[in-house]
């Protein structure tokens, strides 16, 4: 079967661990709308995103596919996929600096000055401007977060897949960088995957949600 739409496609996708089925699910995420997995810890919610973003390995197997926008992701190797991954830690490289932690993200083969303008940009888009010199460790945490976005942004994703990325900030810090996530992913009509365990992050995702189960 194959699937010529627009968006984020799981095609009876079925994943086992050491042969247990763990996960079996079939869903469409349009662009720049949400779709957001909760359920029980074990349940298979970041093993689903590792399966998208092509990094499941043992004691994991998987049948089924992974359309994006009418390609066939699941036999791509993850560089190719054009996912972007938010975790709970913004997991910036330390020894580069804001600037050089997006410009690492960026694809080959465009050219230097057309990067700086791509940094620029980017950090524009998340509400830091003019900070690409700056040393990630001197940022706040929502700052940080910001720069995660950044990076995940500059790599031009089809998609984001989202592992509970906010569930370290606090409550008014976590409104600010999911409104941001959100209406970013909406601006950029990019399809969402959201794993979370707060059901005030799916409400305010504002689309389907679908609770794996034991
Ligand atoms: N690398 C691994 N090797 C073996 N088992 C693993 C590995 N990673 C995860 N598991 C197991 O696979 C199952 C699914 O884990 P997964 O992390 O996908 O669950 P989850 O729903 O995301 O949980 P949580 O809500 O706690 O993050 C769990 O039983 C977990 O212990």
């Amino acid at each position: 079967m194959t699937h010529f739409e627009a968006g984020l496609t799981l095609d009876r996708v079925v994943l086992r661990k050491a042969g247990d089925v763990l996960v079996s699910l079939s869903a469409t995420v349009a662009p720049g709308t949400v779709l957001t997995l909760m359920g029980p810890s074990g349940t298979g919610k970041s093993t689903l995103l590792a399966f998208v973003a092509g990094f499941l390995g043992a004691p994991f197997s998987a049948s089924g596919d992974v359309w994006l926008d009418g390609r066939r992701l699941t036999e791509l190797p993850p560089a190719e996929r054009k996912v972007g991954l938010l975790f709970q830690d913004p997991l910036l490289f330390p020894h580069l600096s804001v600037g050089g932690n997006i410009r690492f993200a960026i694809p080959a083969g465009i050219r230097p000055r057309e990067r700086d303008a791509a940094v620029t940009q980017t950090l524009a888009a998340v509400g830091l401007p003019g900070l690409e010199r700056q040393d990630p460790a001197t940022l706040s945490g929502g700052e940080q977060a910001r720069v995660a976005l950044a990076r995940v942004l500059a790599a031009r994703p089809g998609a984001l897949l989202l592992d509970e990325p906010f569930s370290k900030l606090d409550s008014a810090l976590k409104r600010q960088i999911r409104a941001l996530v959100f209406d970013t992913a909406r601006e950029r009509d990019l399809p969402v995957l959201l794993v979370t365990h707060d059901p005030a992050d799916a409400e305010a995702a504002g689309g389907e949600v679908v609770s794996l189960a034991d």
